[in-house]
């Protein structure tokens, strides 16, 4: 039984809370919104008259543009020249070229450098540095300002292979005697090719390298690496990240530096030993490009083939190999 007195307070507490909520009136629960009340004010963005809006960069989805080690990889559609030349252009660089012209190889001379002076590093100080054992078959191309080159006398090796691998020698010895006091970076390209289009500040790095025109798109087991175990190039089956070409290589003089000396110690080893790789000093730069990976590396659009038709993924050839007969400039 409720006690009279629980009874009347029960109806007095009643009471007052009735009266409270009359007093108050017109009683609403409000909820406090869990959302803003305006979104729309949010997706209002300002567009100021001078600015232009602020736009991500496109990138590639058609091809791998970052190594596993985050390395870019440069493909056209995934720089911006304007930016990286505001970025370069104030520091005032010197690129260098070495480019070997042996024997009948004078011949690729003239288009290789009139080609580069239209197309490569264009706005930079360039400096040539065409070795051959005949200087006096060294067409006299005009330069533009600010670019040079100079003819740098070394002797023939009798076989085509050795041409094609002391060039780590003498591009490492001139390094040091000479170059490493005149640029800042320095690419060592084949010069039976022609640019084709702009080669820029994109490719600036320590360490560069590029993905052999031939290889860019098989799988690894289809490399053509140095696969003998005696071979200071070798490289075990299951190994390696990409296949590079011989014809470009470059980055920060004293990194190349670094570079050739390695490769040409190597090369020595295997001389020592009898052995030559298979694809000569190629297989030996591959070979370190697998321990010491390149920091940037270029898409096949800078070390393509005329000779091989052009695939979707390739917008545009910079810098490619011309068509020639083998037989007829190596003997
Ligand atoms: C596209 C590419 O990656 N090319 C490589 C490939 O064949 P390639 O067929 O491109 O080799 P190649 O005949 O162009 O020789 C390489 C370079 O050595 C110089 N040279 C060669 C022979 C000669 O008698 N006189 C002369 O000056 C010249 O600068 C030439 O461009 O394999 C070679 C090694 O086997 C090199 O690694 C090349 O860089
Ligand atoms: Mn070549």
């Amino acid at each position: 039984m409720i006690s009279r007195k629980a009874l009347g307070s029960l109806v007095c507490l009643s009471a007052v809370t009735t009266l409270i909520w009359v007093a108050v009136g017109n009683w609403k629960v409000h909820y406090l919104p869990y959302y803003l009340p305006c979104p729309e004010i949010f997706s209002k963005e300002l567009q100021y008259l001078e600015e232009k809006p602020v736009q991500l960069f496109p990138q590639r989805q058609d091809v791998l543009t970052v190594t596993p080690w985050l390395a870019p990889i440069i493909w056209e559609g995934t720089f911006s020249p304007e930016i990286l030349d505001s970025v370069y252009m104030p520091l005032n660089l010197t690129i260098g070229v070495t480019a070997f012209a042996i024997g009948k190889y004078t011949r690729f001379v003239g288009r290789f450098l009139e080609s580069a002076e239209m197309h490569f590093m264009k706005g930079y100080r360039v400096n040539y540095y065409i070795f051959t054992d005949n200087p006096e078959m060294i067409p006299d191309v005009q330069l533009q300002p600010g670019r040079r080159f100079d003819v740098v006398h070394i002797k023939k090796y009798s076989s085509w292979q050795e041409i094609s691998m002391r060039r780590m020698e003498a591009i490492n010895l001139h390094i040091a005697e000479r170059s490493h006091r005149e640029v800042d970076y320095l690419f060592c390209l084949d010069i039976d090719m022609v640019f084709h289009n702009a080669w820029g500040a994109e490719t600036l790095s320590d360490i560069v390298a590029a993905m052999h025109p031939g290889y860019f798109n098989v799988p690894r087991s289809q490399f053509p690496y140095e696969r003998r175990s005696s071979s200071a190039a070798y490289i075990p089956e299951g190994e390696g990240d990409f296949y590079y070409g011989g014809a470009v290589f470059g980055g920060l003089v004293k990194k190349v530096y670094e570079f050739t000396k390695t490769c040409h110690l190597t090369i020595l080893a295997d001389k020592a030993n009898g052995i030559m790789a298979a694809w000569q000093e190629e297989s030996h730069l591959n070979r370190h490009f697998l321990s010491h990976k390149p920091s940037k590396v270029l898409s096949p659009e800078y070390i393509w083939d005329d000779r091989k038709p052009k695939p979707p993924e390739i917008f545009l050839i910079r810098f490619s190999t011309v068509d020639k007969s083998y037989q007829e400039v190596r003997n």
